[in-house]
């Protein structure tokens, strides 16, 4: 099925392909709406691929490594600066993430682009650093009972727990990104306030992490919640220090993302097809999908270094792997799969 913008764009090019309309259907949008007249957007936004991580995480069978080390290696040939490859975590919690120094020795580095994995303690960061891994990923939450879930402790000792890797990862040279889960609600708790997550993300930045990543780890947000819930992060950490990582249950991500950049954050993390879900927080769909991100973004002429069709390759891959039908709206209106 063509969007609308694809099908007028068809009418004027009939021989092109209903992918290649797609590709150049975002920039005519841009243009036609006349996007400078949004002020607050930024040029450029860096695409955090979360896919190889959060997207794979709950898959109930195990992906083959090599499957696992391909999309990941289509996806930097796809230009994706920063792809979270894996996680440094408990086997025993997460079986899928069980090859993560096989993924890390397996992929073909491409300069330039950064492999963060997910450590969640000391074990973690070491066995990371031993992996080969350059920069590690701390992953809080503004919500006791999801805390304690996911990582078997109150939200208090996970900060203790992040100071020491923080500690560490200083002295060895490695950058470390913080996440804040539960920011627009909980799978346990349901509401959080704004000034619980604003106080856990002012935590891990001053503990050193330079980008604090802001997940609606539920999807339950909406534009309004997050415009009220970064408002008030804002006011404890810089923007340029803030990302938004928003999950699509209730179909709200684009829009949610659409607040952020208009609130001046300018890193977005998402996931290739769609995939993911945290297996703590039962019912939640995967991230938005990078392909949707992408669209959105070159259709408001922000700039990604994003190959769109290479991309949908990379979608493609893994959703024949998988055996699964793609959650990207852009690759299923682009009639890949
Ligand atoms: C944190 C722990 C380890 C605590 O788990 P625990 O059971 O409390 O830990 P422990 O210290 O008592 O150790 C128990 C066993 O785990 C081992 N262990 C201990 N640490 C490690 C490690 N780093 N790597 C490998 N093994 C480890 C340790 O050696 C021991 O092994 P045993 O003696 O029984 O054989 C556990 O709860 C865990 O692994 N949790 C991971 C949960 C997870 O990965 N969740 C998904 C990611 S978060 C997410 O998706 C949200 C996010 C980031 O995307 C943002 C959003 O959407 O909101």
């Amino acid at each position: 099925m063509a969007t609308v913008a694809m099908r007028v764009y068809r009418s004027f090019c009939p021989s092109l392909s209903t992918r290649s309309i797609a590709l150049r259907s975002t920039t005519t949008v841009a243009r036609a709406v006349g996007v400078s007249a949004i002020k607050a957007l930024p040029e450029q936004v860096k695409i955090v691929e979360v896919g190889p991580r959060d997207g794979l995480q709950n898959e109930k069978t195990i992906v083959p490594t090599e499957v696992k080390i391909r999309l990941i290696d289509m996806l930097s040939e796809a230009g994706l600066p920063v792809i979270e490859a894996t996680s440094f975590v408990s086997p025993k919690w997460v079986p899928q993430m069980a090859d993560q120094v096989e993924v890390m020795q397996g992929i073909h580095r491409r300069p330039g682009v950064v492999y963060p994995v997910l450590t969640p303690n000391l074990k973690g960061f070491q066995a990371a650093v031993k992996a080969g891994a350059g920069e590690v990923a701390i992953f809080g939450a503004a919500s006791e009972l999801f805390s304690k879930k996911n990582i078997n402790c109150s939200v208090e000792e996970s900060l203790q727990r992040f100071e020491e890797v923080t500690k560490a990862a200083k002295e060895a040279g490695v950058p470390v990104r913080g996440y804040v889960s539960c920011v627009l609600g909980c799978p346990y708790e349901g509401k959080v306030l704004p000034e619980k997550v604003a106080e856990v993300a002012k935590r891990l930045y001053a503990m050193g992490c330079y980008e604090i990543s802001l997940g609606d780890t539920i999807g339950v947000g909406t534009a309004g919640g997050m415009g009220e819930m970064l408002a008030a992060v804002m006011r404890e950490v810089p923007v340029d220090a803030l990302a938004v990582h928003c999950h699509d249950t209730y179909g709200q991500a684009l829009a949610n993302i659409l607040v952020a950049l208009q609130m001046g954050v300018s890193v977005v993390d998402s996931s290739v097809a769609g995939l993911g879900g945290c297996p703590y927080a039962q019912g939640a769909s995967g991230n938005v999908a990078t392909e949707d991100v992408v669209y959105m973004l070159h259709g408001l002429g922000i700039r990604t270094g994003v190959d769109l069709a290479k991309l949908m390759d990379a979608g493609a891959y893994i959703c024949r792997a998988l055996n699964r039908r793609t959650s990207s709206k852009v690759a299923q209106a682009s009639c890949k799969l």
